[in-house]
């Protein structure tokens, strides 16, 4: 991993591991040295993939598609809206909230499942498990193409995650001996859970520098990401509709170590990134490990009107998918997860539970 200094802080910024797509496509190459480097306890939990074949002109195509659907009539984007899946599916502004517990008006998302548009027509299931169990909500009318290269993106990356996952299963295999849990080949390639956020970051304008902040996580807090395994494209900026570089090298991924550092991460806009979530480190035994991570907007008059586009496709086990909870498992420890067996789902109404009950 290459190692240089960001200009304006003293935040080191490290490149991804990368793994070339003709390796990991091949079952019989040993992939374990690149995954432990990558998503192992001492690296970094990200790790990126180049050469993929079709990647980039999906990418492009579905980021050019933000803007357009961030502009749209607020009439429009509101039938777009579903709070019954407290806007889990389809359009979401404003519903989130910021670390300061302010609501985030800073971006905006647009969430949907590229593999099934219904993946159950359950009444009980759809209420007790919303934001797994809802339906897709496209733009049919006011932007069409959305549907195509929303499902494209998220498809491939699907694909080449499965290829990720498999390399993941052969290191943590070699190291976990009584493991019984499936395998996150197993785990994702039959889930109906998988989701996709195209992500739009309004831009700042040139009075208004102070509402993102100065800080780290100015414009997406720190989080881990919850389910199996992320998959994340390289961001695009746009000024006033034209694309440009991004205009401040301290701004976009951070990424909190093992070691409590805080590093920038970078990786080129031709790789497909993938970080592990906070399922996947526990099932794992803690093999592969969760990162915490978040977005640094850029700041000065240089990021005056400029917008930022990127895609995340959350690859997480169906919420029926029974998992085996390890004895070792460092994170959730109060909710003694320890050898018990849940879903996916109540594993995640559990996790809500706490939250829920520790905000009130
Ligand atoms: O905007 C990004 O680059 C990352 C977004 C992210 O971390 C998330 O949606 O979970
Ligand atoms: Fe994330």
């Amino acid at each position: 991993m290459s190692c240089s200094s960001s200009s304006e802080t003293s935040v080191p910024t490290l490149r991804t591991v990368t793994i070339p797509y003709s390796e990991l496509k091949e079952k019989d190459v040993d992939l374990s040295s690149k995954i432990e480097e990558g998503f192992g306890p001492n690296g970094l939990g990200i790790l990126s993939i180049k050469d993929v074949p079709g990647f980039s002109a999906l990418r492009r195509n579905l980021l050019n598609l933000s803007p357009r659907l961030a502009s749209l009539p607020e009439e429009i984007k509101k039938e777009l809206e579903d709070p019954s899946t407290r806007y889990n599916f389809g359009w979401s502004h404003g519903k989130e909230k910021l670390e300061s517990g302010k609501p985030d008006v800073l971006k905006g998302s647009y969430y949907a499942n590229p593999i099934i548009d219904v993946p159950t027509t359950d009444e009980h299931l759809i209420q007790r498990y919303p934001s797994y169990c809802g339906s897709n909500i496209w733009p049919d009318s006011a932007l069409p193409e959305l549907e195509v290269a929303f499902k494209a993106l998220g498809k491939l990356i699907l694909d080449v995650g499965l290829m990720v996952a498999y390399h993941c299963d052969q290191y943590v295999s070699k190291g976990m001996k009584d493991n019984e849990d499936e395998g996150l080949v197993k785990i994702l390639s039959s889930s109906r859970c998988h989701k996709g956020r195209l992500l739009y970051y309004f831009p700042a304008h040139q009075n208004d520098g102070s509402k993102g902040g100065d800080s780290m996580s100015s414009w997406c807090g720190w989080h881990t990401d919850h389910g199996s395994l992320t998959g994340l494209t390289c961001a695009l900026f746009k000024r006033d509709g034209v694309e440009i570089p991004c205009p401040d090298s301290a701004a976009g991924l951070y990424i909190r170590t093992r070691t409590d550092q805080i590093v920038k991460v970078v990786y080129g806009e031709d790789e497909l990134a993938y970080q592990i979530g906070e399922t996947t480190e526990i099932l794992s035994g803690g093999y592969l490990c969760a990162t915490p991570h978040c977005v640094r907007a850029p700041k000065g008059a240089a990021a005056s009107n400029v917008d930022r586009s990127t895609f995340a496709l959350f690859m997480q086990p169906d919420w029926d998918q029974k998992l085996n909870f390890p004895e070792e498992a460092r994170l959730h420890k109060e909710l003694k997860l320890a050898n018990s067996c849940l879903t996916f789902g109540e594993y995640t109404e559990k996790l809500l539970g706490k939250y829920y009950h520790s905000r009130s």
